[in-house]
């Protein structure tokens, strides 16, 4: 049963994507590295969802949104975009410990969510 909507944004440039780390106050994948995102909340489509949630958590506009897949597993579901138009450069805004522009290629040497590993494979099948 999928209990948990959300959208993450990867805010692509060039060869890299922005990926931030978990603070360790959270209950669900503590210190973790992702990319920005959150819940889809009611009444929202994913792409507002992540729209709203780059500005809140890295301070991005985003300009053009590209839907990259979707992908569930018991717990939650994600809805992934590729963001390579964007007005202002990401930073750290609330809630993680760092952040950082990590090259594609080695995205999966983080620890990762679970359902992140797939989302990155189709990353690298479309932008190699
Ligand atoms: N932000 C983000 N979430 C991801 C990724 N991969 C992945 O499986 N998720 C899942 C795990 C998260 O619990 C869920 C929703 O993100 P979230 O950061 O809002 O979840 P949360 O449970 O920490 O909620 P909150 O404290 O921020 O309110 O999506 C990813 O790369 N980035």
């Amino acid at each position: 049963m999928t209990i948990l909507k959300a959208a993450i944004g990867i805010i692509k440039k060039g060869d890299s994507v922005f990926m931030c780390q978990r603070s360790l106050q959270k209950s669900t994948y503590p210190g973790f590295w992702e990319y920005p995102g959150g819940k889809i909340e009611p009444g929202e489509t994913a792409e507002e969802a992540i729209k709203r949630e780059l500005y809140e958590e890295v301070g991005i506009g985003a300009v053009d949104i590209k839907h990259l897949g979707y992908w569930e597993n018991d717990s939650y579901s994600i809805d992934a975009f590729v963001v390579d138009n964007y007005t202002g450069e990401p930073s750290i805004k609330e809630n993680q410990i760092a952040c950082k522009w990590v090259l594609i290629k080695d995205a999966d040497s983080y620890k990762l969510p679970p359902l992140t590993y797939p989302v990155n494979e189709r990353l690298r099948s479309v932008y190699k």
